[in-house]
Formats: structure tokens, sequence, C-alpha cells
């Protein structure tokens, strides 16, 4: 990547008026889109809002995951860091500074834009946007408003029980993040927090090809689930890295858009389906209150207590952000070799994962997304480099199922594990421990190596169930190289049942050496009654002193084993 001083053809130079003239045309006022539009969707009634159509299109802000802010040296922050710590001059727009552009930011960029098959443009520029408000200290954002990085692109989304919709991707921008401000109402004064200001934003504008607020939820999740696959960005819209502007409008089936409203800046999917949906019924009431009655195009925010949305201005007190060409920066320019370098470097894209996860693996539906919804925290390095070797829920997930590294005590490689297995101790098991500790995967210390060892060790009879889950719960919270099964003997965690050799017969193979004969007889002794109702034929009642025995051993027993030597014990004492 190469970055050119900006070339103005002349007539963009001489006068600014010539320059807007010859701009502006790129975005086509309101109504001469809504006469341009060509519905790429056959109309299926909703039964929630029979008669209407409900289109929507989606403005993602996605933070990008680089070390430093996309103008400046100063490093990307935190939620959690103290204010102000992340802040170079530059980001609080002293006078002198100029800004550098941060090429991981663009590699990011273009890394989304080649996921979401996107035409990366050769050349694309910077604009600034401009509006006065006290999140931005320089009065102006820097976007790029006339000549995006990247145009066109799809993201197919599945919902449950129906065909893959493709959504078209208009474009995609890079732009500045603001900084925070946080109004206190007691002594009425603002704080502002410039750690986030200058942090690097990928715009990512969807067609307005979305018809339902679930199909939204969809996009917003599968948009989510790519940023993390490439690591282009966390997508953590809980923390604000991936925030939401949703346009709604309605029509009658057949006749053209209905105006647009904009809902800003929802920060959760489940937030942004509700917004969609009242915005539904409240232009849908205003629409059926009068033959006469319009939406006008407004701006509008969601309250996230009463699950409505509220007017924030009309389009007629839309500010006139005067955009203008940043005349700091130059024309950005992209190689195709660059572009070829990126794509070469692109993972296993989310919908690729899925088919792979099902057909290879055979697991459910639910597992499946589970796996791919599971935070990965990975940070991905460019050229070839996992950097810290794929510790992301699939790859480790793989790494437990093939048991890679895994070698017998006979020197040979282990063969891989049940993924059904795998998936239930990865997905139920370690997730919920995690959740229990209020960690998430990214926290989690646990190898793929070691948690295989602990399946292995159960599906061997080595440990129960029951002990592995303790164990595993001991292992998160004193995390260790050892070997897991050295760790369960220390602990006293391995089942009490007799040396494979002498397991591997039933009854007759009992000794006075097998662990669990005396808890079987202190059992057999304590319940007579039931011992008697066994002896009658009653089996059932096997439970019982089996519930016995494994409460006695802590769960360290294997039930099959206990009922197995009890059974023995009872009918061979009874023969006697
Ligand atoms: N009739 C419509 N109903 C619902 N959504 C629409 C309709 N027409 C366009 N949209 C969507 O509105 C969004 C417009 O975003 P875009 O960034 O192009 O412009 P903007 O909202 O005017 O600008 P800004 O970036 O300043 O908010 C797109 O996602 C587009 O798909
Ligand atoms: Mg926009
Ligand atoms: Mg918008």
């Amino acid at each position: 990547m190469h970055v050119a001083p900006r070339l103005f053809p002349d007539f963009l130079l001489n006068t600014s008026r010539y320059m807007l003239a010859v701009v502006r045309p790129c975005r086509l006022p309101f109504s001469l889109t809504t006469r341009l539009f060509h519905d790429v969707r056959v109309y299926k009634e909703d039964k929630r809002w029979p008669g209407w159509q409900v289109i929507i299109g989606i403005e993602t802000h996605a933070q990008i995951k680089s070390r430093l802010k996309l103008f400046s040296e100063s490093l990307t922050s935190h939620p959690d860091d103290p204010p102000n710590t992340h802040v170079s001059p530059f980001d609080a727009a002293f006078p002198g500074t100029l800004p550098k552009l941060n090429p991981k930011c663009v590699d990011l960029a273009i890394r989304t834009a080649v996921a979401l098959q996107s035409d990366i443009q050769p050349r694309s520029s910077f604009d600034r946007k401009h509006y006065f408000y006290s999140d931005l200290p320089s009065g102006y954002q820097i976007t790029q408003q006339y000549a995006p990085l990247a145009l066109g692109g799809v993201l197919n989304i599945q919902l449950p029980d129906s065909s893959p919709v493709p959504v078209r991707i208009k474009q995609i921008q890079l732009e500045q993040d603001t900084a925070k401000s946080t109004f206190n109402p007691r002594n009425l004064t603002s704080s502002i927090d410039l750690n986030r200001a200058g942090t690097g934003l990928m715009e990512i504008v969807s067609e307005p090809d979305m018809r339902s607020p679930e199909e939204a939820g969809a996009y917003v999740r599968t948009l989510q689930a790519v940023l993390r696959a490439i690591g282009s960005s966390d997508g953590n819209m809980e923390q604000g890295s991936l925030r939401c502007d949703v346009n709604v409008s309605i029509n009658r089936p057949g006749e053209l858009p209905g105006t647009r409203c904009e809902i800003k800046n929802l920060n959760s999917v489940r937030f942004m389906m509700a917004a969609i949906t009242h915005e539904i019924k409240r232009q849908q009431a205003l629409l059926t209150s009068s033959s006469l009655a319009t939406v006008p195009q407004e701006t509008r925010g969601f309250d996230e207590h009463t699950f409505e949305t509220f007017r924030l201005r009309s389009k007629e007190d839309a500010p006139d952000y005067r955009y203008m060409p940043d005349p700091n920066l130059g024309e950005l320019r992209v190689s195709q070799s660059r572009i070829e370098t990126i794509r070469s470097t692109l993972p296993e894209l989310p919908w690729h994962t899925r088919t792979r996860l099902k057909s290879t693996y055979g697991i459910s539906e639910r597992d499946v997304e589970v796996l791919l919804s599971v935070d990965s925290g990975r940070e991905v390095q460019f050229d070839g480099d996992e950097g810290d070797g794929g510790r992301g829920a699939v790859a480790y997930f793989d790494r437990l199922v093939a048991g890679n590294g895994q070698i017998n005590e006979d020197g040979k490689k282990k063969k891989g594990r049940d993924p059904k297995v795998a998936v239930n101790w990865m997905t139920h098991e370690l997730l919920g421990q995690l959740a229990a500790r209020n960690e998430s995967f990214k926290d989690n210390t646990l190898t793929s190596g070691q948690l295989g060892e602990l399946i292995d060790l159960v599906t061997g009879r080595i440990i129960t169930g029951t002990s592995a889950k303790l164990l595993l719960r001991h292992l998160l919270a004193k995390p260790s190289s050892e070997r897991v099964l050295k760790i369960a003997e220390d602990l006293q965690l391995t089942a009490l049942s007799p040396s494979s050799s002498s397991c591997s017969s039933s009854s007759s193979s009992q000794t006075a050496e097998d662990p669990l004969f005396p808890l079987c007889k202190e059992a057999i002794a304590a319940l007579p009654s039931e011992v008697a109702a066994v002896r009658a034929g009653n089996k059932n009642v096997l439970h019982k002193i089996v519930g016995h025995v494994m409460k006695g051993s802590r769960g360290r027993a294997d039930a099959k084993r206990v009922r197995e030597v009890v059974e023995g014990l009872i009918m061979g004492e009874g023969k006697q």
C-alpha cells in the first residue's frame, strides 16, 4: 500500500462550487434513490403487520482491532482504561498536529472488504465531516464520504427453516471514532474522555435488503461472526466496538419504498430488533391514521426502558456537515498485490466453517452456533502468522477432536476423539464452568490437549464423569502444565475400580483388593430390606444400593461397575 500526495483533477481544485457539482451526485438525493429502487426480494406477508412490506438497511460502525489509532501513534484503549490515558496531541486536536495513516487499520478494513466480496478501490480518499460537539475536539471527523475504500459486496444470512438471504453491501469506508462525553445532571457538567477519539472505524453500509427484525438481527450476528473470524474487529456490541444505525421504512407491497427513519446507535441485537419492531408499528399507525398521512424522514433514538423509539431530529434539522476533502491526507492507493497478500491470509469464513463442522463432525446446529459465537479474542497477525496459535473456539475444537500432539504410551499418535463427546465437554462443561467463573472463552487457560486428556480419562473409565467435572473446575482455578492424570491421582479423583486387567471380567473378578468391594459390602449391610427385594427379583431396587455406594465414594466410583459388583455380591451370597 502506498499513500500518495492527493492529486485532484484541476476542475476539482478550481472552485469549490464546481467541486460540489461534480462530487455531490455520487450520493443520490433520497427521492431519486426511491425512484430508482428495484426490489430484490419477493414480498412475503408477515402476520404481525399484514399488508405492509418492511424495508431495512443497516449502517454498522465496527472498531478496527488495531493496536494504534487510525491517524496517530496513540494506542487504542479498552472501555475500562482510566480516562484520557490514550491520547496523542493529534487526538486532542492540538494546533500543528498532522494525521498519519496507520497501515494496519487499512489492512484490516481491506480484510473485511475481501471477506464481504467487496470491490476494493485502487484509489480512495478522506474527507472532513464538520459538526460541533464536545466529543469532537477538532470540530470535524475524518471519513470517506466521496471515495470510500470499497464498494459493493454481499453477506449471506441464514434464518432457521428458510433459504439464505443475500444482503448486498453498499460500501465500506474508513473513519475516526469520536471521544466519549458523559453528562452529569447533578452538577450540569460534561466529562470528556479522549481515549476513544481517533480510533479507526469501518462503516459498513448495507443495501436496504432486509425485510424483518429477525433478518436484521441475523445480519448483525453474521457480520459480527465474520469480523471476529477474520480478526478485524472485536464486534462486541456491549462494549461499543460494534454499533448500528438502523434505517426502517414500510410500504404497500408492489409500491415504492416508504420514507426511512434512521434509529441511531443501537448497541445490542436485542435492542435493535425491539427498536425495529416498535418503529414498524409506529409508522404503520401513522400511515393508517389518515389517507394523507406520511412518515416524516427523521433520525430517532431508542429508549431501552420503554422499548420505544423517539424523535431526535427531522431531516429539515439535519446538520449541514460541510464535507470537504481533507487537505492533510493524500489519496489512498491500494495495489492489487496487497489485496492478494491479504486474501491469502484470510482464515476459513464462518459460513464455510458452519458447513464443515456439520458435514465433517455431524454435530448439531446448536453446537455449531455456540462454537461460532464464542468470542475467541484472537488477535490476527499478518503475513501468514496466526499469532497465538489459533486459540479460537473452532480451532480449539478441531484440535480437541483430532487429538493433535497426543501421543499414546506406545509412541503412536492418538486416534481422533468422538466429536459429539468432545463438543459436549467443550460447550457444556468447559464453557459452563468458565461462565460460572464469570469468564469468557478468551480467558480459558486449559489447553485442548489437557481437555482432551480429561475426556480420554473419562472414556477410559480412569475417572468418572462426576470426578472429571470436579477436576475441570480445579484445572480452571489452578492452571497447571502437569499431566491431567497426575493431577487426578494427586487429588485422589481416579475412579475406585480394580486395575484394568481385573476390570475386564465381570463379577468373578471381585477380590478384596478391589477398592469398590468394601464400599459395596458396607452398602449391602446397611440396606438389608433392599437386598432382600433384589434377591426376590426386584432389580430396580439395585439403584438405591448403587446410589449408596456412589455417595460413599464421593463420585469416584463408576456406577456401571458398582452395579456389577453389588449384583455379584448379593446374588453370590444368596446362593451360598
Ligand atoms: N427506503 C429505505 N428503507 C430502509 N432503509 C433504507 C431505505 N433507503 C435506503 N436505506 C438504507 O439507509 C442507509 C443509508 O445509509 P448511508 O450511509 O448511505 O446514508 P445516510 O444515512 O444518509 O448517511 P450517514 O452516514 O450520515 O448516516 C443504507 O443502509 C440503506 O440501505
Ligand atoms: Mg452512513
Ligand atoms: Mg445513516
